[in-house]
């Protein structure tokens, strides 16, 4: 290592290039150590190494400790300051009692050229150098480990994101241009989601075996995804389900708007842009695009529907189309991704859309029980028990009100506006909703008696409920 430093400090540089292959020779000849170079740009159009990335990110995290030279850098997609080693710099580390050197280096052309991106002429890369002997441990387990490790390093560090897909007007060949991201700082988490505790840890649990199930799921045969179905009224916190699976996961998410994707075949391009360890969220399935099977419509409907689809300039992805993008071939590369579809109304979705394998999960977002109400009043009041909520637990049972509008009832409008007042006014929208429903039953009797049916067993909330569960405005519109 030092005749090898020594020739490429004192040499003559002009005829280091004649001389250079003689010695290499030599050198290597005598010389124990291999060495191992990872450049930072590789191939022909000099794309950034993935590799390279890897290792940055390893002995940032592994060797700062001992470097004596850092350099504080802001990378691209990382939350935080990276500190690598300083160019020239030079650690050692051990792996099963092996030393390895890892130093830092970087060329600069000697000759000027002529370049709109000056910076693009420093080529960085790190060498990796040990004992002969050990070429074996090295290539076969050291390197692998530290490219997963790197890799897991940078999953850490990231930024997480939140994507939605550009119209297809706009994407353009050579750029990423079929997805716009923000950073996603949702605060969401399974802790302040408010809903049955055995359900809950239930989906954790689930969601958990998930991303630690690569092996599993290799062993099976099986693509890793899983798909959720998320389902029930407004306000019951099927978005927030979906933050707070996505900030117990750390993982992306890909926000999807189908009305705006033209044909299935859009649709599996943004489907090859997804990136692993992610999310696609196709909220409100039913109302997104027309997805009944179409070997089932009658041929005046598909006619008709056709012709409609042409006039108009929306969206011709079709449900086998759909049914592609969750379960078929395609779906199966990058991996570790979960699908999440959220509706109102479950009964609308054609049954294969859902079936167990593509949903391998449907979840029921419900209205507020008890349960759910205590874990609000503690999140909202800091409040574990008080005098009303003996009442409110009789309310709650007969009357069905979404843990958003618990929520607002429990947030204080104003600085003095106490505990005591939030659940009186909680009380006070429940005894309301009762009433409404007494009536709205008195008046659908009545009518049952002249049309000979009954509508009180819909479900369905009367005009002026909704009015008081304020989403109710929002349920009719989705329809
Ligand atoms: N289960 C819940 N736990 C805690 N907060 C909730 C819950 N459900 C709703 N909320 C509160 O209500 C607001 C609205 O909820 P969210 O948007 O998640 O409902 P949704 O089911 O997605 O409704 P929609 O069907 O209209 O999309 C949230 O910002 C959250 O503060
Ligand atoms: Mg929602």
């Amino acid at each position: 290592m030092f005749i090898y430093a020594m020739f490429q400090q004192y040499f003559p540089y002009e005829l280091r290039g004649h001389a250079h292959k003689y010695t290499q020779k030599l050198v290597t000849y005598f010389y124990p150590y291999i060495q191992i170079t990872f450049h930072e740009l590789t191939g022909e159009k000099l794309k950034r190494s993935d590799a390279y990335f890897a290792i940055q990110n390893y002995l940032a995290d592994h060797t700062t400790a001992t470097a004596k030279r850092l350099k504080a850098d802001v990378v691209k997609g990382s939350k935080s300051l990276v500190l690598t080693m300083d160019d020239h710099e030079q650690v050692m580390e051990e792996f099963q009692g092996i030393k390895i050197w890892w130093s830092s280096n970087k060329n600069t052309p000697k000759r000027p050229s002529f370049s709109f991106y000056p910076k693009t002429e420093e080529r960085r890369y790190y060498t990796l150098t040990f004992h002969k002997r050990y070429r074996d441990a090295i290539t076969k387990s050291y390197i692998d480990k530290v490219l997963k490790d790197g890799k897991a390093i940078a999953v850490r560090n990231r930024e997480r994101k939140l994507y939605t897909n550009n119209p297809s007007d706009s994407w353009y060949e050579y750029q990423s241009t079929k997805w716009s991201h923000v950073q996603f700082e949702h605060p969401a988490n399974f802790e302040t989601l408010a809903m049955a505790e055995n359900e809950k840890e239930a989906i954790k649990n689930d969601l958990i075996k998930f991303s630690k199930g690569k092996e599993y799921y290799t062993k099976i045969g099986k693509p890793w995804k899983r798909g959720y179905l998320l389902y029930g009224p407004p306000g019951t916190g099927k978005s927030t389900m979906i933050a707070a699976m996505a900030n117990l996961l750390d993982y992306d998410i890909y926000d999807l708007e189908l009305t705006t994707v033209k044909d299935n075949s859009e649709l599996r391009k943004l489907l090859i842009e997804t990136t692993s360890k992610s999310i696609i969220i196709i909220e409100d399935i039913d109302c997104s695009i027309d997805l009944t099977d179409d070997k089932k419509k009658d041929p005046v409907e598909k006619k008709k529907d056709e012709e409609e689809k042409k006039s108009k300039k929306g969206s011709k992805v079709t449900l086998s189309g759909l049914l592609n993008f969750i379960d078929g071939i395609w779906s199966a590369c990058g991996g570790e991704r979960i699908i999440v579809f959220t509706t109102n109304f479950v009964d609308k979705l054609d049954p294969a859309l859902i079936r167990r394998g593509r949903m391998d999960r449907h979840i029921e977002m419900s209205y507020c029980c008890f349960e759910a109400f205590k874990l609000l009043a503690r999140n909202y009041l800091d409040l574990d028990d008080h005098e009303l909520f003996g009442r409110i637990e009789g309310l709650l049972g007969e009357k069905e009100i979404t843990p958003a509008d618990v929520a607002e009832c429990l947030m204080p409008k104003s600085e003095r506006e106490g505990v005591e007042s939030c659940l009186r006014e909680l009380v006070k929208v429940l005894e309301k909703l009762k009433k409404k429903k007494k009536q709205g039953k008195k008046k659908a009797e009545e009518e049952g008696e002249v049309n000979g049916e009954s509508s009180s067993e819909s479900g369905e909330s009367s005009s002026e409920d909704d009015e008081v569960a304020g989403k109710g405005r929002k349920r009719n519109s989705k329809r």
